[in-house]
């Protein structure tokens, strides 16, 4: 059988979302990608191309069925919202078509019609304006999956370097009482099976981040270190997982430091965004792990201040599509094979 093509959600319609979704569409015959259907605005789709100098065919489709054999001439559409095309200058509309594409995209996802979802980016507080009350894309997408938010993690992929923060969308001031032993035993493990399911790595090697300069130096600099990341440490080594750590995060990042990871296990939001951004910041993936679906997203945001300029590259969103079809394709293949 045939893999469903992706839906790709269009994400705030003033960001550069529409912009990037209709240049990869028209690079499709010189770089081959996976079949795809944008969720979001027919209209808007071809405002957005026809500013960026691309003509762009699209064709309104109601099923993802429909969306292979257009594919080829134009560019599936489930059209849901006539919105006016204004890059660069969010809206209350703009921001409820971007949450419509997202719950559509997610439940195409769920109920298998998409082999996979992508996610433009969204900015959350423009969201937050229309009743999103989720930290992030994230935590939405788990929500309509059934499962928990903290079950689903967030890792940054790169060519250089996978992270996972382990606390994402919270103030600095409360990641060390958000940090438990439990929350890190569970959450690496989830990102360790996910590698070894849909990245076909069959014994991950994982490096946990300390929380404090210099992994605490010896307690002299903070207790979390000793109290809450070694025994996890310990625990997720007891379950047969190669981790080890705590390692002081200044120096885990550097080319022959990263050569002994496959993955780095990080604290806090910035400790792994920082450096997968600095290294691989034109074809980072934000990649959701511990879902039944898969869901994929560049990693970068709403970009309002370059919208419509014909500036965004398309790296990022392009190397997500990659990913999330490479990840489709690597489930579909394990489900002939079981
Ligand atoms: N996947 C998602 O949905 C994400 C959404 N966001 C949201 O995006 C909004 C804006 O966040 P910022 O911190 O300003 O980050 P941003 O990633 O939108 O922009 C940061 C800088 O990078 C540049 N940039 C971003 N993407 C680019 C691309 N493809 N090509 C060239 N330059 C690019 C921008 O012009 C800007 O100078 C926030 O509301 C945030 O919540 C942020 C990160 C991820
Ligand atoms: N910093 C990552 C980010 O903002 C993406 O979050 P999400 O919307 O994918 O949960």
């Amino acid at each position: 059988m045939a893999i469903a093509p992706l839906a790709i959600s269009i994400g705030d319609p003033a960001g550069i979302g529409p912009e990037l979704i209709a240049r990869i569409w028209d690079m499709r015959r010189a770089d081959p990608m996976p079949d795809f259907a944008c969720v979001g605005s027919a209209a808007l789709m071809q405002a957005a191309a026809m500013k960026d100098g691309i003509d762009l065919p699209v064709a309104r489709i109601s099923t993802m069925a429909e969306a292979r054999d257009a594919f080829g001439e134009a560019l599936p559409v489930i059209d849901l919202a006539d919105v006016d095309y204004t890059p660069g200058r969010p809206s209350e509309a703009g921001a409820s078509l971007a949450l419509a594409a997202l719950d559509r995209a997610s439940a195409l996802a769920v109920r298998g019609e998409a082999s996979a979802m992508v996610t433009a980016p969204i900015a959350k507080a423009e969201l937050a304006k229309v009743g999103f009350n989720h930290p992030g894309q994230t935590e939405f997408v788990a929500e309509a999956c059934g499962i928990p938010a903290e079950d689903a993690v967030m890792m940054l992929a790169g060519p250089s370097l996978r992270v996972v923060p382990l606390t994402v969308h919270v103030a600095l001031a409360k990641v060390p009482s958000l940090l438990s032993t439990e929350l890190i035993v569970r959450r690496t493990a989830i990102a360790a099976r996910a590698l070894q399911s849909d990245y076909g790595l069959s014994s991950p090697r994982i490096a946990l981040t300390g929380l404090n300069p210099h992994a605490g130096e010896d307690g002299r600099m903070g207790h979390e270190e000793a109290e809450i990341i070694v025994p996890a440490v310990r625990q997720l080594q007891a379950q047969g997982f190669a981790v080890r750590g705590p390692l002081p995060a200044d120096t885990m990042f550097h080319a022959a430091a990263r050569e002994k990871y496959d993955l780095a296990v990080c604290m806090y939001h910035d400790q792994a965004l920082i450096p997968l951004k600095a290294l691989d910041f034109d074809q980072g993936v934000n990649v959701t792990l511990g879902l039944p679906i898969i869901r994929t997203s560049p990693d970068h945001g709403t970009a309002f201040d370059i919208a419509g300029t014909g500036r965004p590259s398309v790296g990022p969103m392009l190397a997500a599509i990659r990913m999330a079809g490479d990840c489709a394709a690597r489930r579909h293949a394990n489900s002939y094979a079981a």
